[in-house]
């Protein structure tokens, strides 16, 4: 069964004069199992997609569904995970804390998951420090961690390799390859030619339209 579809979608934002509609008609299908990159010049959508595509907003025209139910009703980690590009972590918490927020809300042992995440993503040494006192590469891996602590259906990640260094860009790759692997279903925006070539399928916008 596919997991994420968006089917004929459009979306804008404003009203008015100062409306600008975004997307135009789009669908986008992400199976269990699969690693999609949506990829497209700057201002193309991508973001937009990855917002539809994690419930964050409903689309204007069209539908955004997880297995069926549309992305905007589903409020479960587990279910729908994200990594925005501002990243959205809590301030007041650790690295560790951080990443096993979702786990303790859905009351599941986090130790194993937590183990090698951190591992995996290299956030062994700092996992007990205050996260707003790590790097901003760092923060981006406690972010994907977090989002792939409950092994959700869907993962939604927005440029996650653009704070990393090489070795670092391969490392969430290797984590994101491992939970398509594993059986989510994972949508990442990205310009990074690097996630390109592991991608299942690499889905291009321009101008709000997909491309082929
Ligand atoms: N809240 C908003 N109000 C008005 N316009 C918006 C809003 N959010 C995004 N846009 C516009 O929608 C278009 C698509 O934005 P979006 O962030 O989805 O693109 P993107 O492909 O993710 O870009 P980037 O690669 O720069 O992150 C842009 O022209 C942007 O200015």
């Amino acid at each position: 069964m596919t997991a994420l579809e968006l089917v004929g979608v459009a979306h804008g934002y404003g009203a008015g004069g100062r409306r600008v509609e975004v997307l135009h008609d789009i669908s986008v299908r992400v199976e269990p199992g699969e690693l999609v990159a949506l990829a497209g010049p700057s201002g193309s959508g991508k973001s937009t997609v990855c917002h539809l595509a994690a419930g964050i907003e409903h689309p204007d025209h069209g539908t955004a569904t997880l297995d069926g139910r549309p992305t905007a009703e589903i409020a479960d980690w587990s279910m729908i995970a994200v990594v925005p590009q501002q990243h959205g972590l809590l301030a007041g918490l650790t690295v560790e804390d951080n990443i096993v927020l979702p786990a303790h809300r859905a009351r599941v042992d986090p130790a194993e998951r937590f183990a090698r995440l951190a591992e995996d993503l290299d956030l062994v040494a700092f996992a007990r420090r205050g996260v707003t006192d790590t790097s901003l590469g760092e923060q981006q891996r406690v972010a994907v961690a977090r989002a792939l602590v409950l092994d959700p259906r869907l993962a939604v990640l927005d440029e996650p390799t653009g704070h990393q260094d090489d070795d670092h860009v391969g490392q969430v790759i290797g984590v994101l390859a491992d939970a398509a692997r594993a059986g989510s279903a994972v949508l990442v925006a990205t310009h990074d030619q690097r996630v390109w070539e592991v991608a299942h399928r690499v889905v291009r916008l321009e101008d709000g339209r997909v491309l082929g």
